[in-house]
């Protein structure tokens, strides 16, 4: 079975690794510029790269389109036109799916079918660098098949998506953009607007940034993601927002009375109802081998290698509680997870592994 990638970076990197060594499966990346193939390649996480589109879904039985939302449309249409595989089914990675659906709708697939879809997990993070298999483990995977999608094409994408360990729902693409719309896209709105008020603040006082801790961070971490998918998303999920935009509005001038008058009862119960609502959303449960605090690192198959960083924490007064290879195959790069017993801990062997050079995430 083929598998072909077009975009390699987070998303499209991450699946390429859940799919890549499993059992009568290859993988093959497509790429727009010769720098991103070298990438992909020496990192281990296709089988084979190419600049040429028609050559990457040459043959392909599944088909990811995992490029920024802007640009999906446009690589839907070329494959609309290649010479695809007879029953390929071609899917994307987009974060709004109504106006995708659409265009899907309105193309001539020619015996190839087209699902949407959205990997319900991701990060601040952007490029192939920061892909992992671990990305979609106990994460939602949204696919929107049209009511022409055949139930057993369906399946057959569902089946592939195992793969991710994620688990899939079928949703509407217009109800996906608007849960999506309050759920992920108008939050980072919110704190790229936080962020960048006190980045203004900060320009008077440096202060601010000196002091900004915990909740700050907390609250603020997505406003770290990339500028042009998020532009991208946006633009694309505009009519939802505005309207979500003009009930933030309402949500702000309603704190603005409430600090207006005072009126500490309503400040208590904005919390009480939020806290209660929020502590009644779905842990994302983890794998059932991950602990609490774990590091994931991309690591060289070589001689010593664990030993060496082992070594290089405990002598640093580092604890190590585990420590497992969750992926390792000859001339590729494993992925070593990590395990400590407090998030301090943890911080400390990531800051002492990144400036050993190493790629280390944190999975959320
Ligand atoms: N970032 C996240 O957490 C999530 C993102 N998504 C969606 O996944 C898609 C990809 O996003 P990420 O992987 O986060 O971004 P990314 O920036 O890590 O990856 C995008 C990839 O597309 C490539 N690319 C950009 N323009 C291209 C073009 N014109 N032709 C060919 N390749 C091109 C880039 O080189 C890169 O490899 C987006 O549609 C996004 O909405 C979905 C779920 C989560
Ligand atoms: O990092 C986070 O918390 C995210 O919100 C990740 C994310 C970004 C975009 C998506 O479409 C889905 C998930």
């Amino acid at each position: 079975m083929k598998i072909a990638v077009i975009g390699v970076g987070l998303i499209g990197g991450s699946l390429a690794l859940c799919f890549k060594g499993k059992p009568g499966i290859t993988v093959t990346g497509f790429a727009h510029q010769p720098q991103l193939i070298e990438d992909m390649l020496s990192r281990g996480v296709v089988d084979a790269a190419t600049l040429s589109l028609e050559e990457a879904v040459l043959d392909a039985d599944f088909i990811f389109v995992s490029v920024p939302v802007g640009k999906i449309e446009h690589y839907m249409e070329e494959l609309s036109c290649l010479p695809l595989k007879p029953g390929c089914i071609v899917s994307d990675v987009g974060s709004t799916k109504a106006s995708i659906a659409a265009f899907a709708a309105q193309l001539d697939w020619k015996g190839v079918y087209f699902i949407g879809g959205h990997p319900m997990a991701g990060s601040e993070r952007a490029g192939v660098a920061a892909a992992t298999a671990l990305l979609f483990e106990n994460a939602y995977y949204v696919l929107t098949p049209s009511e022409e999608t055949p139930e057993e094409v369906y399946n057959s994408l569902a089946t592939l998506l195992e793969h991710t360990r994620a688990q899939v729902v079928r949703v509407e693409p217009s109800a996906h953009d608007d849960i999506v719309g309050a759920i992920s896209h108008l939050p980072h709105i919110i704190a790229v607007a936080l962020v960048n008020q006190v980045r203004g603040l900060n320009e008077q006082n440096p202060l601010y940034q000196l002091l900004a801790a915990g909740g700050f961070r907390d609250i603020t971490r997505i406003a770290s993601s990339d500028p042009v998918v998020w532009r991208d998303i946006l633009l694309s999920n505009r009519d939802v927002l505005l309207n979500l935009l003009k009930e933030w509005d309402e949500q702000i001038t309603g704190f603005t009375r409430i600090l207006e008058d005072r009126d500490g009862l309503a400040i208590e119960q904005a919390f009480a109802g939020a806290g209660a609502f929020r502590s009644e959303l779905p842990e994302r449960r983890k794998g059932m081998i991950t602990q609490l605090y774990d590091l994931y690192m991309d690591v060289p198959d070589t001689p010593g290698i664990i030993g060496r960083i082992a070594t290089e924490l405990g002598s640093r007064g580092i604890n190590l509680s585990n420590m497992q290879i969750i992926e390792s195959r000859e001339d590729v790069p494993g992925i070593l997870r990590l395990s400590f017993r407090n998030e301090d801990m943890m911080e400390k062997a990531k800051a002492q592994l990144e400036s050993m050079n190493y790629n280390v995430s944190v999975v959320k």
